[in-house]
């Protein structure tokens, strides 16, 4: 068993329920034994990844001071552009060779929760390319929707009320991703990744990765295995919010990128993360007398805020 599974959720999307058992007790497995799998079937289509790409492509080839206008290490909400090595995922290696756009759920300045300045809520902020906003925004809303089927699953797979997670996954927090690696060289990269060794911080993760190559995920015998790209697929892995909430039933798994050499790799993963309020406790059904809850209730927001302040300076002097 060295290779991810890959898991066809198209039933998900059928009327007819008797056929989701099937696809929740696949995903349950591979969440045990992986933290990591693919899936297809899912209704995101080739045009909508190839518009993304070029936009991602127009948008990482502005000039620096062009993408700096929207710097996400000037907004406390967590949106717009980081520039490379803005982030350190692995603290024993040098940051990360990679730039990204971040973008979450949109709340207009005048929004009485932006007003009370509620961490992480805000408005994006786009850059001025044309169709840009229109298209984000729309993929925001369909990676939420895909999640919250994959959720849904989760849920039947956990024994708990179907849509337990629709419930808290209103107004979410989730953070939708652009990332260019730039080529790697041998003789300057030195042992700088593109993004250091880590797990991630929220509750499932939808990767979209292009046909560069070079995801890497440590299996649970602790060997670093290839998660090539699969045309037409995500990547889904757990995160910390999910091992938390569910007593490390399902735990989260290490991975990293290795550029590829004198390539550029572009990926875009979707972070789906709670309502800000939301109490990340022991599900029900996770913990009995051998086996108690292990972590300390904690909520989405203050959970992710300290991540973040794990991961870039900016924050930690902030924080
Ligand atoms: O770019 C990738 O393939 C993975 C990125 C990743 O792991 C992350 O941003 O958390
Ligand atoms: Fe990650």
């Amino acid at each position: 068993m060295n290779s991810l599974p890959i898991i066809d959720i198209a039933p998900l999307y059928a009327d007819d329920a008797s056929a989701w058992p099937a696809v929740a007790e696949q995903i349950d497995r591979a969440c045990r034994d992986w933290g990591f799998f693919y899936i297809v079937g899912h209704p995101i289509g080739a045009e909508r990844i190839d518009a993304l790409l070029s936009a991602a492509k127009s948008f990482f080839a502005l000039p620096a001071e062009e993408k700096l206008r929207i710097d996400i290490t000037q907004t406390a909400h967590h949106r717009g552009y980081g520039a490379i090595a803005t982030e350190q995922l692995d603290p024993s290696k040098p940051s990360d060779l990679k730039e990204t756009f971040d973008m979450g759920f949109h709340m207009p300045a005048d929004h009485p929760e932006v007003l009370a300045g509620k961490p992480l809520r805000g408005p994006n902020r786009h850059p001025e390319i044309p169709g840009w906003e229109v298209l984000m925004e729309q993929h925001y809303s369909d990676m939420q929707d895909l999640a919250k089927t994959l959720l849904r699953a989760m849920a039947m797979a956990l024994e708990i009320e179907h849509d337990f997670f629709d419930a808290r996954f209103h107004e979410p927090i989730s953070v939708l991703r652009m990332i260019h690696y730039p080529p790697r060289h041998t003789a300057t990269s030195g042992d700088q990744q593109g993004a250091g060794a880590h797990t991630d911080y929220g509750c499932i993760t939808l990767l979209y990765q292009d046909d560069a190559g070079g995801l890497q995920v440590r299996a649970r015998d602790g060997e670093w295995i290839d998660a090539p790209p699969i045309a037409g697929s995500f990547v889904v892995n757990i995160g910390d919010m999910m091992a938390r909430w569910s007593n490390d039933r399902y735990t989260s798994t290490p991975h990293r990128v290795i550029s590829p050499l004198g390539v550029d790799r572009y990926s875009m993963p979707f972070f789906a993360e709670p309502h800000p309020d939301t109490l990340i406790d022991c599900l029900p059904n996770c913990s009995s007398a051998d086996d108690p809850a292990k972590y300390t209730p904690v909520t989405s927001a203050e959970y992710l805020l300290s991540r973040f302040a794990d991961t870039y300076a900016y924050r930690r002097e902030e924080a």
